[in-house]
């Protein structure tokens, strides 16, 4: 049971296919099937302690998995019970229900119990889960003090996080041999509860992988100050948005921070003030320009803009600029750029789309050839070339004004220290939720600001 931070993240299809490839090297379905069981019996045992366990088992190889669980438990001392809500299907589920040989309750009659197992539908779920399923299902989890999810709760499209159901939330959801975008992509994320992986030997190779703490090292014992990384904020019409952005990439280490336009006061003293022309912004030494945060949306901020597009810099575009710049405009730049859309900026940019989250990211970067952090309670970075990061839910406390203006500076100051666009981005929205996490409830974003240096530690 380990955390899924850094690890692939995986398709139902890209799943079925790693399996395949495990069987046709010599690893039979069964031999899988076993590793899962007994990886959830070890988890269930440590987490359930002497509680009564009651495991559901459905018709697929999610419910072999559940079957397999229950007779290891079993074994190993702990009070178990099975119910099911139809026989087993597959030959492996068929072989592992014959290892449990206890009673086999109905779904809809069986007694609650205080530690609940659900192995009902895992990757294989097609449809929307039958009334009686999921009325059953909930009847579980409100009457437990634990309710364990196997591989996926029950009723979750695995490759879109959509909802398939009237669902409970569980606590924990045991992924069996990758994380799957459900367990990260909402609404579905905040069903499975803490997200924990059970390696079960199958190689998953995916572009797409989880947040994990980016490597941060101190400056090298010769750095210097633009060595460290320079950032050039824009400032636009509201001067404080984009103060806070430049506090932002100060507090997450960039070495040199100018502000191009003027300051208010209060300004910290490190913080550079320069005239924003031509000039300036083709500064080699800068890493990375921001534009955006409080632009404003006139013909000044569409002026700024113009400025902002020409520069042969890194480019981070975010807040107001969103809504002025085509996707069309970022192709010929001669740098790499990042995007930093909110749901609605995001529409406004590439026009809504059916799809799910990962995917739209996923063809919006490779539209505007750009790096695009889409930002919310499931934030999702991807790169034109196809890579992707998936982020854990952060803190529900940064939804607070000027949040986005530290995310999009701490992202600017990742950039301007150098690496590739998309792990400076996904470097930028680790820091920004670490400092949410070190701040606990209701903080400002000047706070959220600050907190970015102790999230460096
Ligand atoms: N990949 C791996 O490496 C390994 C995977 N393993 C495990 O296998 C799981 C995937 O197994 P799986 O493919 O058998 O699918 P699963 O989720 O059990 O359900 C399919 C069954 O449910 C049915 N059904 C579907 N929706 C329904 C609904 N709404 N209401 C009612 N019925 C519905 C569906 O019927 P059908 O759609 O065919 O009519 C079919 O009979 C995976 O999550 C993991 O736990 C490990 O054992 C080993 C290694
Ligand atoms: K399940």
């Amino acid at each position: 049971m380990i955390p899924i931070a850094g690890t692939a993240v995986l398709t139902a299809a890209q799943m079925r296919a790693a399996e395949e490839k495990a069987i046709a090297a010599g690893t039979g379905v069964d031999t899988l099937m076993q590793r899962a069981g007994a990886g959830v019996a070890d988890a269930v045992r440590r987490l359930a302690g002497v509680n009564e366990v009651l495991v559901l088992c459905g018709p697929g190889n999610n419910g072999g998995d559940g079957y397999v669980a229950a007779a290891r438990l079993h074994a190993a001392g702990p009070s178990v019970r099975v119910a099911a809500s139809a026989e087993p299907r597959t030959p492996a589920a068929i072989a592992a229900r014959a290892l449990w040989t206890g009673a086999v309750e109905p779904l809809a009659t069986a007694a609650p119990a205080p530690v609940v197992v659900d192995a009902l539908f895992g990757t294989g779920l097609s449809r929307a889960l039958d009334t009686d399923v999921s009325t059953a299902l909930n009847r579980f989890v409100s009457h437990a003090n634990l309710a364990i999810a196997v591989d996926l709760p029950s009723g979750i499209a695995t490759d879109d996080g959509a909802l398939l159901g009237d669902l409970p939330a569980f606590h924990v959801t045991l992924a069996l041999g990758a994380a799957k975008p459900a367990h990260l992509l909402q609404p579905s994320a905040v069903h499975c509860g803490a997200v924990r992986l059970l390696p079960i030997g199958v190689t998953t190779d995916s572009d797409v992988r989880v947040l994990s703490r980016p490597d941060l090292p101190a400056p090298a014992i010769d750095a210097h100050k633009f060595t460290r990384g320079m950032v050039a904020v824009i400032r636009g019409r509201m001067a404080g948005a984009a103060q806070l952005a430049a506090q932002a990439a100060m507090h997450a280490g960039a070495g040199y921070v100018e502000i191009l336009g003027a300051t208010i006061p209060g300004a910290p003293h490190a913080l550079v003030r320069r005239r924003c022309d031509d000039s300036a912004l083709a500064d080699p030494r800068i890493g990375a320009v921001l534009i955006g945060p409080g632009l404003g949306r006139d013909d000044a901020a569409r002026a700024l803009l113009d400025q902002a597009l020409a520069t042969d810099r890194p480019l981070v575009i975010d807040g107001d600029a969103l809504h002025l710049v085509t996707p069309e405009r970022l192709h010929g730049r001669p740098a790499e750029t990042i995007l930093t859309p909110h749901a609605g900026e995001f529409a406004a940019l590439f026009a809504a789309s059916d799809t799910d989250k990962l995917t739209a990211a996923r063809a919006a970067a490779t539209r505007a050839n750009a790096t695009i952090v889409f930002k919310g309670p499931d934030t999702v970075i991807a790169a034109a070339d196809g890579r992707a990061v998936l982020s854990p839910a952060a803190s529900s406390w940064l939804s607070t004004a000027g949040s986005g203006d530290v995310l999009a500076g701490a992202i600017a100051a990742m950039l301007a220290g150098g690496g590739t666009p998309l792990d400076a981005a996904a470097a930028g929205v680790w820091l920004h939720g670490e400092a949410a996490r070190r701040l606990g409830p209701a903080f400002i974003a000047d706070d959220l600001a600050e907190a970015l240096t102790g999230a460096r530690a």
